[in-house]
């Protein structure tokens, strides 16, 4: 690469190219009149001093050159030991709110809220730190996984020792997969207990193996729960789409988290009946009767759509079912756009495999009006999602073109999912 075309990428050209964000100006989540800013400023847990982030899976530790993520007054702190980096990535959150792109508008939605820059004392030291929103904040057990995207981790301005480093970890699944998966931490839901998978696990996975690390995460290994997927898909579908269409940035070295609550979901386990020592078991669905397969095809297919079970509510654990049969299932009403006529082929039983994506766009806008109505209608808070994190690789795009490196890990990662819902649907 060209000392110009290295030069061209200087952090402060972020600003510059995306909007006019001013770094320095942001609210600080102690001192703002940003109303955003205050209300979290209310909400904050009290630690006196920042203490390490117990729950940070992967990332920078406290090593001797760098340091971790902490938490202080309930919020995340990032303490900035590359200044180039954390300027970099500073300058990306004051771009987001800055910016007449649209696309970077809506990413916003799918990252930590940020609150600035603080300087706190860590031991003797006073360091500066970006301030994020605690994604995990008020989850019981708190479930995360770190999915770094792209089969190219390095950006514009790495050299090639840096270029051969990165190209040697997480091999198989980059070059496979376009992502991979340095740390996640589970609670079992079969006993409670807290595991931690760090990256030297991550970097041996493959193709094959990491489906098991998912399960795992998942607590799939132990049983499915439809609603934990359809709450990380629909964010995953979100994020996917937006990079879809995106022409603004380039992500290098950027991560998708996933996070639920291992609390939540076993209650919504039990509550399916799906864990052995628990409650009474609903009545026992026929398969035939079952909602767990996709919905666009339940309702296209006139016998079947009444025969769903689906009692037409759902409550925070997602569909409830009665022995009867409703006549109009109250999926039909939420979703009126989605006729016979547009998409006949989906009797077809394997759309979930073969990708088909109209087929799949119906399936997906199924599923996000059941997780609307999850929210809107029992005024329930979600227990799962995903979030985009991790900036300190983010560059403008040179050329108004499509970030492939990204695409292709996020729709590598959606189809996974999308098999696992498809498996889930089958199981239940
Ligand atoms: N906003 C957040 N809320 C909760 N946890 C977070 C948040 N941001 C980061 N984390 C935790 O910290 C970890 C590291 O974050 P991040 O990727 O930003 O750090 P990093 O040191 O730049 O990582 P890398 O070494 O991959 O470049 C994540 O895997 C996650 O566990
Ligand atoms: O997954 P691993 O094995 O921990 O690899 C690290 C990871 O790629 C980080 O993103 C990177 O930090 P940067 O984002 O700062 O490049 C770090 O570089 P470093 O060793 O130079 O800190 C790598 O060591």
């Amino acid at each position: 690469m060209g000392k110009s075309e290295i030069d061209r990428l200087q952090p402060s050209q972020l600003s510059a190219h995306i909007g006019d964000g001013n770094m320095d100006n942001q609210p600080s989540l102690y001192t703002s009149n940003n109303n955003e800013s205050k209300k979290a400023a209310e909400d904050v847990d009290e630690e006196a001093e920042p203490v390490e982030l117990e729950n940070q899976v992967a990332g920078h530790t406290n090593d001797g050159h760098n340091l971790g993520m902490l938490k202080y007054k309930g919020a995340v702190l990032k303490p900035i030991t590359k200044v180039v980096n954390g300027e970099r990535e500073s300058c990306f959150y004051n771009d987001l709110d800055a910016s007449y792109s649209a696309s970077l508008k809506q990413l916003k939605q799918f990252v930590p809220q940020y609150f600035g820059k603080e300087v706190v004392p860590i031991g003797d030291k006073l360091v500066e730190c970006l301030v994020l929103e605690d994604l995990t904040k008020g989850l019981k057990e708190p479930c995360i996984m770190d999915i770094k995207i792209g089969r190219r981790t390095w950006d514009p301005r790495a050299n090639l020792d840096k270029i051969k480093k990165e190209d040697e970890k997480y091999k198989e699944t980059k070059r496979d997969l376009g992502f991979c998966v340095p740390g996640f931490q589970v609670y079992k839901i079969t006993n409670g207990k807290l595991k931690k998978y760090g990256k030297e696990y991550g970097k041996k996975l493959n193709k094959e193996s990491i489906i098991e690390a998912f399960k795992v995460f998942l607590n799939g290994d132990i049983a499915w729960s439809r609603c934990l997927l359809v709450q990380l898909l629909v964010n995953l579908w979100r994020i996917q789409n937006w990079a879809k269409k995106q022409t603004a940035v380039r992500l290098y070295s950027s991560s998708i988290l996933l996070i639920y609550d291992a609390r939540r979901l076993k209650q919504n386990l039990e509550i399916n009946g799906c864990l052995r020592q628990t409650k009474p078991k609903p009545p026992v669905l026929k398969r035939s009767a079952s909602l767990y397969r996709p919905l666009s095809i339940a309702i296209l297919h006139d016998k079947e759509s009444v025969r769903t079970g689906f009692s037409g509510q759902l409550n925070a654990d997602g569909p409830i079912f009665t022995n009867s049969k409703p006549s109009s299932p109250r999926i039909i009403n939420c979703a009126p756009s989605i006729t016979r006529k547009e998409v006949p082929t989906l009797k077809r039983m394997h759309s979930f495999h073969n990708n088909y994506d109209k087929d799949l766009q119906t399936i997906r806008d199924n599923y996000v009006y059941m997780l609307d109505d999850l929210v809107s209608e029992q005024k329930t808070e979600l227990w799962a999602t995903a979030k985009m994190i991790d900036f300190a690789h983010a560059y403008p795009a040179e050329s108004n073109t499509i970030d492939y490196n990204y695409l292709d890990g996020i729709e590598n990662l959606v189809k996974i999912f999308e098999g696992f819902l498809s498996e889930c649907d089958n199981r239940n």
